[in-house]
């Protein structure tokens, strides 16, 4: 779906929470631009612990409102198959982070299916998802050309939905796919693919904590996407990593990491 034309780069923060500052402040000057450029711009979400610490910090960013919140549209790239308003959905978190703080319209937040809908499933779910991608996109794409689509990074180097091995990794052609038996709880999942994110302009992935150096190590090094998700999690035109020092830990060499106190 897309050409990757460059490496990585890496930009490690002293500690976790300087790190959701630091990434909320550069979402602010990310989106003050691509709206310069082109009058909107397009922010796919994550869930996890440092992907909400983002939005946080960004509902608290001074210059926050610089970013023209009217002409942001935001969608997900996965979701925990639960019922609407459940505390545990990504959803129901960057609503109380972020979206309950900045006037979005509500035409312009796109949530993934909930499992109280009527005549819901995770499969239907996923194919109103893509539709709903499809139809926002430009030039007869498959899904909007994202401006950032942020992913947090799992220890099994997970990202999104995509877990290591399982079916979703082998998708190529889908943009949202169904996922059961997350090995990380809830097990119903709804997740865009890899050729969905690979459409993202940029991709960040975050990541904070030892825990996670392992997984960042193999997603920088010549790793294949089946077997390390976040290795294929790759931008159009950039993909940043954006790290704490416990997550960057273990970088392979040939990476700088810019001066950390
Ligand atoms: O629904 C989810 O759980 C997330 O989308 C998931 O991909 C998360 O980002 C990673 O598991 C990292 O989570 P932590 O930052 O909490 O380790």
């Amino acid at each position: 779906m897309s050409r990757i034309v460059n490496p990585p780069t890496v930009v490690v923060q002293s500690d976790a929470e300087l790190l959701a500052k630091a990434t909320a402040a550069r979402l602010v000057t990310r989106l003050v631009d691509a709206q310069a450029m082109r009058g909107t711009a397009s922010l796919v979400l994550t869930g996890g612990g440092i992907g909400i610490a983002v939005l946080e910090q960004l509902a608290l960013a001074p210059a926050r409102d610089a970013i023209d919140w009217s002409r942001v549209d935001i969608w997900w790239g996965d979701e925990r198959f639960l019922p609407s308003g459940d505390p545990d959905r990504n959803e129901t978190q960057a609503r109380r982070a972020l979206l309950d703080h900045v006037p979005v319209p509500a035409e312009r937040v796109h949530p993934m299916g909930a499992s109280d809908r009527v005549d819901d499933s995770p499969e239907a779910a996923a194919r109103r998802y893509a539709d709903e991608l499809r139809e926002a996109a430009e030039y007869g794409d498959a899904v909007p050309a994202f401006d950032v689509c942020l992913l947090g990074v799992g220890e099994d180097a997970h990202v999104a939905s995509l877990f290591p091995g399982r079916p979703a990794m082998y998708e190529t052609e889908r943009t949202v796919v169904s996922v059961h038996g997350s090995p990380k709880p809830p097990p119903v999942r709804i997740s865009l693919t890899l050729p969905a994110i690979r459409a993202a302009r940029e991709v960040w992935l975050i990541a904070s904590g030892e825990a996670k150096a392992n997984a960042i190590r193999l997603a920088l090094d010549k790793a294949g996407p089946i077997q390390v998700p976040a290795a294929g999690a790759r931008g159009r035109s950039r993909t940043l990593f954006l790290l704490d020092r416990a997550a960057a830990s273990a970088l392979p060499p040939g990476f700088y990491v810019p001066g950390v106190v």
